[in-house]
């Protein structure tokens, strides 16, 4: 199936987000697009998959202009969109999920021992046999979720896949298992659209790569033709500092001590501490339970035994508010859930929490509010510039994320928690932030960097606390650990 653009544009309310795009793919190709958050991306996708109209231009599949209306239009013409926000039911099973479209049956009923043969069948079909079909989708791990939505879109063999950064949440095992997935779809002749924050993935999968920049197609290259350095030049439109910071801390008092900290059945016998000045990295895969730390040290679930204290005063505590009150932030993953209110302002989402806890007097100064807002939105550079009075659900995806992290740092913490804060972002802003981090640390901040990402665990921090299934299996220097060793600790398998 041939895939071709011409001249799309599209704007939101008068505003145009792309400005006129051409693109092409082939049978069997797997079309990497790539881009800072704000790009059109998410926009690009939305309207391949039928979810948003064009304004201008034309859609061909192998050289017919087709139009699509809705998502339904797509699916009939055999484009299936896995986006990064999971549509699974929690609360069926598997296979309901799988084929929620069409049940076997046996005198009209639902033959239930055949839909499992065939969700297993399925599963298996495309290397994700690791899955059981039984399994109630919402008791899975967040990556194996992901995975069923993948495989939700392969039920009936699709001629074009587009998966927005489909590796968001997978490691090992299973980001293995995806790539081997998209290799054999290549050879199916299925195009693959591959929208990807993560370079060294794109220039390993691709084959070709397009680099979207402000709503242009700006570059159109191969792997074999670049580099990851060049990309990410490209997309930020000129060239970038040094991606790490040299750290070289000197650490002071100790901010943060954990002790003996458990959550049956979720984590046990955690103790570290984060001194002044000092980023420790916390690394594990999916499901080693570290995010369920990092709720609880914040009070945000409680924990069944051990202590949490910030600055020497013992305390455990109860509610968040309690841990924003000693001195304590929490940046999580999951911007959707905990982070925003998508119909509030994007000046009111970032002075949100600030604004409770700084409150002096009975008014707040609205000026000042604004100018603090102002400034940090310029520092993380969210996009676009002018957004402060915007929704907050009209900003692209990782644009959210800086205005998560935006709030958080505006309540000046003592002790800041960032939970895979640079999921989604762009390298650009990766960057900014890492260097930010270094900053607020060389004043005196303590940072537990919550990772999956090896590379930003190993060049972003000082130390490296690594967890398996609920326990701290290792520490390491950052400056002395080598990947094998730090992911050997993950699995468990240390020597
Ligand atoms: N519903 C909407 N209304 C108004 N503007 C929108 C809407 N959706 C997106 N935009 C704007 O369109 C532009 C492109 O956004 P898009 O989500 O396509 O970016 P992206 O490349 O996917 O970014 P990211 O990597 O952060 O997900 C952004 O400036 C965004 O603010």
């Amino acid at each position: 199936m041939t895939l071709e653009l011409r001249g799309v544009r599209k704007d939101y309310g008068g505003v145009e987000v792309l400005h006129g795009v051409d693109l092409e793919g082939r049978p069997g190709e797997v079309l990497a697009v790539v881009g800072a958050n704000g790009a059109g991306k998410s926009t690009l996708i939305k309207i391949l998959s039928g979810a948003e109209p064009m304004t201008a231009g034309e859609m061909r599949m192998d050289g017919e202009p087709v139009e699509l209306h809705s998502p339904h239009d797509a699916h009939a013409r055999g484009i299936r969109t896995v986006y990064q926000e999971l549509s699974i039911v929690p609360g069926l099973s598997v296979t309901e999920n799988l084929l929620m479209g069409g049940f076997p049956r046996r005198r009209g009923l639902i033959d239930w021992t055949a839909a499992h043969a065939r969700a297993r069948e399925l599963l298996e079909g495309i290397g994700f046999g690791a899955i059981d079909p039984r399994t109630p989708a919402g008791r899975l791990s967040v990556a194996r979720q992901q995975m069923v939505e993948i495989a939700k879109a392969l039920v009936t063999m699709p001629r074009i896949l587009v998966l927005d950064e489909p590796s968001a949440v997978l490691a090992g095992g299973d980001l293995e298992s995806l790539f081997e997935l998209i290799r054999r779809l290549r050879e199916r002749g299925v195009l693959v659209v591959y929208v990807s924050h993560r370079l060294a993935e794109v220039m390993e999968l691709a084959t070709r790569i397009v680099v979207v920049k402000d709503g242009w197609v700006i570059a159109t290259t191969e792997p074999s033709r670049t580099s990851e350095g060049e990309l990410i030049d490209l997309m930020a439109g000129r060239r970038l500092e040094q991606i790490y910071p040299g750290r070289r801390a000197r650490p002071g008092a100790t901010r943060l001590s954990v002790r003996g900290l458990t959550r049956a059945g979720e984590f046990e016998d955690v103790s570290f501490d984060v001194r002044a000045g000092e980023i420790v990295g916390l690394f594990g895969l999916v499901g080693s339970g570290r995010s369920e730390l990092a709720r609880c040290v914040f009070g945000a679930e409680p924990s069944s035994s051990g202590q949490v204290s910030v600055d020497g005063g013992d305390v455990r505590f109860r509610t968040p508010a309690e841990a924003i009150a000693a001195g304590l932030a929490l940046v999580t993953e999951d911007r959707k859930r905990t982070g925003l209110v998508g119909g509030m302002s994007v000046l009111d989402n970032i002075a949100l929490t600030t604004m409770r806890g700084m409150r002096r007097g009975p008014l707040i100064d609205a000026a000042r509010r604004r100018e603090k807002v102002t400034a940090m939105i310029e520092r993380l550079s969210i996009q676009p510039a002018h957004c402060a009075s915007m929704r907050v659900v009209n900003l692209s995806g990782g644009n959210q994320q800086k205005a998560v992290l935006a709030k958080w740092l505006l309540t000046e913490p003592r002790v800041l928690i960032l939970d895979e804060p640079t999921r989604g972002v762009d390298m650009a802003t990766r960057v900014a932030i890492y260097h930010m981090i270094d900053d607020l640390a060389r004043d005196g901040l303590a940072v537990l960097l919550i990772s999956s990402d090896l590379t930003e665990v190993m060049g972003a921090t000082d130390r490296i606390l690594v967890m398996n299934q609920g326990r701290l299996t290792g520490e390491l220097r950052s400056d002395q650990a080598g990947e094998n060793e730090i992911l050997a600790h993950a699995i468990g398998q240390a020597a």
